[in-house]
């Protein structure tokens, strides 16, 4: 009975939920819930570390305990090809938004707005329904739940969904193709994303030529920016932007910024300090211009550059890259360094913000899952993906022997770190 890993997982699992109820209690802060006006969002403040951490560790234990309880055979069996189909279909046929908040509607009347079948609907909602997305008060009558509703009332969130059921998805899907057609390939239009599109092209050319897809693509990635942990002001807290430049004054380029939401708010943080946020895609660039705040217009300036190209802000303080080298193989992700040398003056620094993956036996067990889960995604849509750090440092050596490896943070309660290099000339 002493060494039962199952009543070990089911005692911790009990006493770090005593822990969070309590703290619920005596904030009186609510139960968790997915009622319509729960809050979207478990309301534990970044400061209460001690807190969040028993939280975290209810998740995982929840996870390992219900892996025990099933033991191999129905562990494997519990796996379901169809949890995604819901969200797919709600994103796609926008039925989130097509229930009044606090309202009701019947199936029958769901199926006319949407254009769906009466009896497929019911199917896929009831599915939804079994996932905490809409509830059904009463036999044949639909409502939103929590959940449901901040798909209607978040279009961010919407947009991500869509992206991730859809694109994402169907790259995943073809990727056991891609890989047996492409062995070891490092190039990114020889991947399941490329097969499922019957394109050469990489995920962002081919989006380019697809306004739709690549307005959508770029509010996914707003919407991941206000993640837990991804927020811009991790990044704020995660690096002495006070000392870039000469005198407080100095320049930043945001390579592959798309929205630009981290300059902004670097912008509001530090009035000496301008932007350049450059993207690939000109439709993007010019949205993400039209969302900027005007006070700080004249310092976040949005420009359209191709990254594999010169780069043409020369002598910049700082080069930023953001979720950007994780997208490339090594060979892809040095020509982007590459491109930028000319650009660069002596000291210059290269700042490279993303996940870095903890060597295999310092992965703590509950992250595990995620972080592999989230490494594949760039080998789905690119064949890139997360680097260890031993690989960041070997990508600076291949690029050009004149990146100097400074070190690196990583962001405080955040999966993403700080990567910083430094021009030292040719
Ligand atoms: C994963 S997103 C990261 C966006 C942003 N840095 C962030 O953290 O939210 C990668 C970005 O690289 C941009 N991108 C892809 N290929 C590019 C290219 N050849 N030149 C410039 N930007 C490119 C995409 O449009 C996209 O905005």
């Amino acid at each position: 009975m002493d060494d039962s890993r199952i009543l070990e997982l089911g005692i911790r699992i009990g006493r770090n939920t005593a822990k969070v109820n309590e703290y619920l209690a005596a904030n009186n802060l609510p139960q968790p819930s997915f009622d319509l006006n729960a809050p979207s969002q478990f309301p534990i403040p970044d400061n209460e570390t001690e807190i969040a951490a028993a939280r975290k560790a209810v998740l995982h234990d929840c996870l390992e305990l219900r892996a025990l309880m099933f033991g191999p055979r129905e562990y494997l069996e519990s796996f379901q090809h169809n949890e995604l189909v819901s969200q797919q279909i709600i994103a796609r046929f926008k039925l989130a938004e097509a229930v009044p908040i606090g309202g009701e509607v019947t199936f029958a009347e769901l199926a006319d707005i949407s254009g769906l079948h009466e009896i497929h609907l019911r199917k896929l909602l009831r599915l939804a329904i079994a996932q905490h997305i809409f509830c059904e008060p009463r036999p044949g009558v639909v409502a939103h739940s929590a959940a449901s509703r901040l798909i209607a009332e978040n279009k961010m969130l919407a947009d991500w969904i869509r992206y991730s059921t859809d694109d994402l998805w169907h790259a995943a899907y073809h990727m056991g193709d891609a890989l047996a057609r492409y062995p070891g390939s490092e190039e990114p239009g020889e991947t399941g994303f490329s097969l499922a599109n019957k394109t050469s092209k990489d995920m962002f050319q081919f989006f380019a030529e697809k306004p739709e897809l690549s307005l959508r693509f770029a509010a996914a990635m707003r919407f991941i920016n206000g993640r837990p942990g991804l927020e811009p002001e991790r990044v704020i807290n995660g690096y002495h932007w006070d000392k870039v430049g000469k005198g407080g004054i100095g320049t930043v380029v945001d390579v592959g910024g798309s929205h630009g939401k981290i300059c902004i708010e670097l912008a509001r943080r530090f009035p000496s300090l301008s932007f350049i946020v450059q993207d690939l895609d000109e439709q993007v660039v010019r949205d993400a211009e039209r969302q900027r705040p005007e006070e700080v217009a004249d310092r976040v300036r949005f420009m359209a550059h191709d990254f594999f190209k010169e780069q043409p802000v020369k002598g910049a303080d700082v080069y930023f890259f953001r979720a950007v080298l994780h997208d490339w193989s090594d060979t892809y992700a040095a020509k982007i360094l590459q491109a930028h040398i000319p650009a660069l003056k002596l000291g210059a620094k290269i700042l490279i913000s993303e996940p870095v993956v903890p060597e295999p036996d310092k992965i703590p067990a509950g992250d595990a899952l995620r972080i592999r889960a989230n490494d594949l995604v760039m080998l789905e849509l690119f064949n890139g993906g997360d680097r260890e750090m031993a690989d960041f440092k070997r990508l600076l050596e291949k690029a050009h022997h004149g990146f100097q490896f400074n070190g690196a943070n990583q962001v405080p309660g955040s999966n993403h770190w700080i990567i910083e290099a430094e021009w030292m000339g040719e």
